[in-house]
């Protein structure tokens, strides 16, 4: 199927009209599963989905964009953030910090937009801990571990090593899979890519989520 022409969710329903609440979509996976390629694809074809921009003390890299790839801050700055218990979850990697702010997220979940993570399950614990109801998690299994080696070799973005590294943790973060919501496994991308929309497409309309109901139900009843 051509990427212009898949769904980005299932067809629109009358109760698709109504005010819902948004929501946190996760998607963890062992490196190299795909769930970049299927968020890329998520963020450009569904417009009610945008991805979480995390705080960082990083320096910028070339080519990053301030706001687009992180806020990148000053440590004094991340530390008043921890401190004013602006972050869902922050941790410290390879010597710098990074943070989830909350204030961007939590507005949109207000306005009924979702917001996509791309996080590891101990990021995933975090929010699920700091907001349980808002919260769909996905896990991305590989159809096979020799086909998880032909991805990230055929990526040609990592050295043998770093290849070797990340088949190393393979088996660890796959042993988390019991901690998501959903499984899917990513053998057809396109297949795929269809169960992770139709995955979005029920969890909108959650009775939950569908703040806007209550009034649509009154006024179906009302005489
Ligand atoms: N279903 C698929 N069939 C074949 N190749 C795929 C499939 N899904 C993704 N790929 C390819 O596998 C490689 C790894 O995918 P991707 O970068 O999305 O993985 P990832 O889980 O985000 O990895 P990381 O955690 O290292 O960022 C890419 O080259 C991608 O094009
Ligand atoms: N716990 C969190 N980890 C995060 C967040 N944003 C990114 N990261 C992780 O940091 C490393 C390094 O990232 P890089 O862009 O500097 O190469 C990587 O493992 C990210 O997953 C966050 O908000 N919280």
């Amino acid at each position: 199927m051509a990427d212009s022409a898949l769904p980005p969710t299932l067809p629109v329903s009358r109760a698709d009209a109504l005010h819902r609440r948004g929501l946190m979509l996760i998607l963890s996976s062992p490196s190299g599963a795909g769930k970049t390629t299927i968020a890329k694809r998520l963020l450009a074809h569904d417009s009610q989905i945008e991805a979480s921009v995390s705080a960082t003390t990083r320096p910028i890299r070339p080519g990053e964009v301030d706001g687009k790839d992180y806020h990148f801050v000053d440590r004094a700055t991340f530390d008043a953030m921890v401190e004013a218990n602006e972050f869902y979850e922050w941790a410290e990697v390879f010597g710098n910090c990074y943070g989830t702010p909350k204030a961007h997220i939590r507005a949109r979940l207000k306005e009924g937009g979702d917001t996509l993570f791309d996080i590891d399950w101990q990021g995933t614990q975090q929010l699920y801990q700091k907001a349980e109801a808002d919260v769909v998690r996905v896990f991305i299994l590989p159809p096979s571990i020799e086909e998880l080696r032909r991805r990230l070799t055929g990526r040609g973005t990592d050295s043998a090593e770093v290849i070797a590294a990340r088949m190393a943790r393979a088996q660890a973060e796959i042993s988390h899979w019991d901690g998501y919501d959903y499984v899917v496994v990513n053998d057809d991308i396109d297949a795929c890519y269809t169960q992770i929309c139709q995955i979005l497409a029920a969890e909108r309309l959650k009775r939950a989520r569908q703040t806007g109901l209550i009034g649509f139900v009154r006024e179906l009843t009302r005489h």
